[in-house]
């Protein structure tokens, strides 16, 4: 059962039963105070549980020679029915051990006489009875679908109680205080549920009283009271009430009332005449009246008032969620069939939507036809050339509620025309399948012959704006469609420049174009191999982006100089000694893993950029392998030297090479492919796949990667990628 139906649901409930509900909570938050204020009146003794009826009776006859009756309420309080020594009649709150009067009781006090009859029938007599009995049930059936919400959200029974990622105030909190309240919440409705169906006689409660057979009561031996051997084993705390024996005439005797019993007792002897146990619906009426009402406790009292005041709390943040996410809801000015564009998107509480808002207002901005709808409204869309889909990921790596029908639609519904495609995934590094349900979607496009890969797969952690910028510029870079600012976004992501000074520029000496640049920061950074640098070669709004590598202190760069290019033909004129503004990007999916026990780098051309810092800060001489692939020699050789000495220093364990154009004419997939033991071995370890390069470098390595972890580790590569064992950045 998916997440959604429980939802539904929960709300469906929630929304039936909110106003009575409310109705409930309230008069119920009153209605605690009541054996609160009740238990702080001066009519309790101390010790009742210690205080036989052999101890109390003799002492209370002596002060009371005609008591009739004398109970014990759920307050623990005595009271003494009948007339005292001068003949006065007396109705009173007793000591049990001196009969001393404590106090008259009262009529119910008219505030709360007027909350209660509000709390269980709207002063509507048995139609309202039956509407808050309804209004129990209902709250049972939510207190159930929010169970299994929080157990579906937390993975798991087991994980129940486990910390709670922070998505908004009201979704916070309606976990946390949901899960802290579920027990009183819970007992509140089954009980109030059941006090229902008892007085409604839709579960039977038949009176039961002691028959005694008259014909064997005995009048010897004869015993005074505190010989009665049950009045010597029976303490006040278990009485509910002993009715005394009308007269002296043996065929009187005592009823003694017990919580599970009843009992008629010889008022000579002190023998047990008949004993009768109460059948369980009487027994679990008493008990769902205690837990219902909190009358025993003043502790539990205090509980069901903050557990219904929890349920106030719950309609309003339950409210809150759902307008939040209906307030995301997707509005359109072209259709499905005029649109470039198509923007898809995955999510099930509404943030997602909010990126994907923002990236239709700016290409509608840009004069473009954007079509913005949800993952499971995927269909065919004549005039599409690019999809656009941004995704978050739910449950164990799953696909929000609105995506999960899209794997079989993207199957079943191809698109007539090149569709160009990039996804975005939305997630949390606080679960473990980080993003995997945007793997798994660009996985099945890439599968598709009519979609093609514009940028890598981006992931965004915990809705990071940056991260998103990141994909941002890489989407804008490729398609040639501004994407600079997404101003509800962005708004505080203006970076001021940073200064770099060039200390080295290898120029285009090397076959190909390919250079090495190395600039030095103005001021101490925290930059680190596989960050980015982003540069403004026109002092305008286009950025380009370079993978660094850090080494020394200094960043260097691996460009390829294309003709007539932007930002390589700005790098290309630096010289040495000379300035320039850049700003650089943190860009931690890329880091070298610290943890990892291997790390396998895959890089071609340029690629290898970042991989050549990472070898170089590689201190703790993890095992490393390096696979790469150039055209010739000659183009391999601007790195040669420095990764033969990597090798030497023991920071670079391996070196694989492969030359397109030369030799054995290889591409760095065929090395991959070769070594498919070896990377097979590396992932099921736990160790770290990094590749740097080309797209569609990356489509082959990755493609060749999922056929090496469907076969030797019975494992779809998604399963790797959402465990960050395979981090990429390509372009
Ligand atoms: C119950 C629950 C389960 C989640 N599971 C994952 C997960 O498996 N992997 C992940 O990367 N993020 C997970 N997330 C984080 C969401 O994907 C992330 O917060 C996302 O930004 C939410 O987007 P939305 O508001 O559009 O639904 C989960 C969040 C929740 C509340």
């Amino acid at each position: 059962m998916t997440i959604s139906i429980w939802r539904y649901s929960h709300l469906a409930l929630a929304v039936s039963s909110f106003l009575l509900l409310a109705v409930a909570s309230i008069t119920g938050i009153l209605l605690a105070f009541e054996p609160v204020v009740l238990n702080a009146q001066p009519y309790k003794v101390d010790g009742i549980d210690q205080i036989t009826l052999a101890q109390s009776l003799p002492a209370l006859k002596k002060r009371y020679p005609d008591i009739t009756e004398l109970s014990v309420d759920a307050h623990q309080f005595v009271l003494l029915k009948g007339s005292d020594a001068d003949g006065e009649s007396v109705e009173a709150y007793i000591h049990p051990l001196t009969g001393e009067i404590l106090g008259k009781p009262q009529p119910q006090n008219e505030f709360f006489q007027w909350v209660t009859n509000l709390h269980r029938s709207l002063f509507l007599k048995e139609t309202g009875r039956f509407f808050i009995g309804l209004t129990a049930f209902l709250l049972l059936l939510i207190t159930i679908s929010g169970t299994i919400l929080i157990i579906q959200r937390q993975r798991g029974l087991k994980r129940f109680f486990t910390r709670i990622v922070k998505d908004s105030f009201a979704q916070y909190y309606h976990v946390v205080l949901g899960r802290l309240s579920l027990i009183p919440i819970f007992l509140l409705a089954v009980t109030g549920t059941f006090l229902s169906l008892e007085r409604f006689e839709l579960i039977k409660n038949e009176k039961v009283s002691t028959e005694v057979d008259f014909d064997a009561i005995k009048t010897t031996p004869a015993k005074a009271l505190p010989a009665f051997t049950l009045f010597q084993n029976t303490t006040f705390a278990q009485v509910e009430s002993i009715e005394f024996p009308f007269s002296e005439d043996p065929e009187d005797y005592y009823t003694v009332k017990l919580k599970d019993r009843e009992l008629a007792v010889n008022q000579i002897t002190g023998d047990i005449l008949g004993e009768v146990k109460y059948p369980t619906t009487q027994r679990l009426t008493t008990l769902s009246l205690d837990v219902h009402t909190g009358r025993t406790s003043i502790l539990w009292a205090i509980i069901l008032a903050v557990a219904s005041g929890n349920i106030l709390f719950f309609i309003y943040s339950g409210f809150a969620i759902t307008l939040k996410r209906r307030a995301n809801r997707v509005k359109n000015k072209y259709t499905a069939q005029e649109a470039r564009f198509i923007i898809l998107v995955g999510s099930e509480n509404g943030s997602t939507n909010r990126f994907a808002q923002a990236v239709y207002q700016q290409l509608l901005k840009q004069g473009e036809q954007p079509f913005l709808a949800e993952l499971n409204h995927y269909t065919v869309y004549p005039k599409a050339e690019h999809l656009l889909i941004l995704t978050a990921t739910y449950g164990l790596g799953d696909a929000p509620s609105n995506a999960q029908k899209f794997a079989s639609l993207v199957e079943t519904v191809p698109q007539a025309q090149e569709v160009k495609f990039s996804v975005v995934g939305f997630g949390s590094h606080a679960y473990p399948d980080f993003c995997q349900y945007a793997f798994e979607v660009h996985q099945w496009l890439s599968h598709q012959s009519w979609a093609e890969p514009l940028v890598d797969i981006h992931t965004v952690n915990d809705r990071s704006p940056q991260e998103f910028a990141l994909w941002a510029e890489a989407w804008s870079q490729q398609s040639g469609v501004a994407m600079t600012v997404l101003p509800e976004l962005m708004q505080a992501n203006r970076h001021r420049l940073d200064t770099f000074t060039v200390t080295a520029n290898s120029g285009s000496n090397h076959q190909e174009g390919t250079f090495l640049i190395r600039l030095k920061p103005a001021k101490r950074t925290n930059v680190t191999s596989g960050d980015l640098l982003a540069i403004y070669p026109e002092n305008d709004h286009r950025e380009r982006l370079y993978s660094l590598g850090v080494i020394d202190g200094e960043l260097q760069i691996s460009v390829r100089l294309h003709p007539n290019g932007l930002g390589s033909g700005f790098l290309h004129r630096l010289t040495q000694g000379q300035t320039m503004q850049a700003r650089l990007l943190n860009n931690a999916h890329f880091h070298f893993p610290r943890k990892a026990p291997v790390v396998v780098m895959i890089a071609n051309g340029t690629g290898i950029g970042p991989f050549l810092g990472m070898v170089h800060q590689n201190s703790p001489k993890t095992a490393c392998h390096l696979y790469c692939g150039f055209r010739s020699q000659a183009s391999f050789s601007t790195y040669q030297d420095f990764l033969e000495e990597q090798q030497l220093a023991q920071k670079l364990t391996n070196l694989h090479v492969a030359f397109s154009r030369e030799g054995e004419k290889q591409y760095v997939s065929d090395l991959i492919d070769r070594d498919g033991d070896f990377i097979a071995d590396t992932l099921a370890k736990g160790g770290v796949l990094m590749i740097c390069g080309s797209l569609s470098m990356q489509k082959d390595v990755t493609a060749l990667l999922e056929t090496i972890c469907q076969t030797k580790l019975n494992n779809p590569l998604s399963y790797y990628q959402s465990r960050s064992q395979l981090l990429t950045d390509c372009y």
